[in-house]
């Protein structure tokens, strides 16, 4: 599936808030026409509204693409809107923590062509990862071009089994919430060694950005690029014996909150 199919045939987007609007700002930079998307959405911010798309108009009768948003615990209302698409070959794409594969088949048809995705909200710059799988109705085609959506907002990575996303949703999906609260942290951290608010949060933030930018960039090994910081002694070290304590440092604390995210979305996954 080429973008004219997706121009020609349309797109359907089921939910436009944080999620649904980051991903459509990609595609209208990467010159998806605002003509050729359908929103439906009960509650548009006034950024959606301003687009130029088909916004709660009636659905065209064969998009080529449907992208579910909402809320898992909206999807009992929403779904049934689209069932009509099903068990054709539009293909769906849902990005619903903890909506599983069976329950978007039993909702929108057994024949439905359906791909499971798990992004997150850095999309919004275009620097997301979405983690994608998919039902066995779903051509090698329709997985490129969902694969080719998506990409449109950062890297995309292809699951074996579906059950993996739970992990995935604990630490991709979720992770940038993890990674603003380390920047809470440290910037409360600064301001209790006695720096203004405003100095404490620009390097918080200016830290964690740049260190991830290097990360990034570098590629090298995250144990090496630590290395790098620590002088033998300094105070690296010294900050790194209180965070690197395997019983009441970092690792056992991210180990329980990933494991927390991923346990969630299995819970409501079980609905
Ligand atoms: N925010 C995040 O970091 C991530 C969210 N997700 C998933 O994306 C989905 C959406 O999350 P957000 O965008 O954060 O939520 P949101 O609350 O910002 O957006 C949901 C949108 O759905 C609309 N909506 C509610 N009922 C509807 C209906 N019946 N039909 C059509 N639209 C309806 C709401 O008006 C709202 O604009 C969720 O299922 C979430 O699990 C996935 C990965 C990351
Ligand atoms: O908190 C949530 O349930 C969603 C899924 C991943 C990020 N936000």
């Amino acid at each position: 599936m080429q973008n004219s199919e997706l121009a020609q045939r349309g797109l359907v987007l089921m939910g436009c808030g944080k999620m649904g609007s980051a991903m459509l700002e990609g595609w209208l930079a990467r010159g998806l026409p605002s003509s050729s998307v359908w929103i439906s959405d009960p509650n548009p911010s006034d950024w959606v509204k301003a687009q130029g798309t088909h916004l709660n108009a009636p659905l065209p009768p064969d998009p080529a693409v449907v992208i579910v948003a909402v809320k898992p615990q909206k999807m009992v209302e929403a779904l049934p809107a689209l069932r009509a698409l099903g068990n054709g070959d539009t293909l769906f794409v849902s990005v619903a923590a903890g909506t599983t594969i069976a329950t978007l088949e039993a909702a929108l048809g057994e024949r439905s062509p359906i791909v499971r995705a798990m992004p997150n909200t850095p999309a919004a710059i275009g620097q997301g990862i979405t983690a994608i799988v998919g039902n066995a109705h779903v051509s090698g085609a329709q997985m490129d071009a969902a694969e080719a959506l998506l990409s449109a907002v950062g890297d995309v990575v292809r699951l074996e089994t579906e059950a993996q996303i739970d992990a995935v949703t604990g630490v991709s999906g979720s992770g940038p919430a993890y990674v603003f609260h380390l920047i809470e942290c440290m910037a409360a951290a600064a301001e209790a060694e006695g720096l203004s608010p405003e100095l404490a949060l620009q390097l918080a933030r200016a830290t964690v950005a740049g260190a991830g930018a290097l990360a990034v960039r570098t590629g090298e090994d995250p144990a090496q690029l630590r290395r790098n910081v620590t002088s033998p002694n300094g105070t690296t070290q010294a900050g790194l014996d209180v965070l690197m304590d395997t019983d009441t440092g970092l690792p056992p604390l991210i180990r329980r909150t990933v494991a927390a995210a991923s346990a969630r979305s299995r819970e409501l996954a079980r609905g």
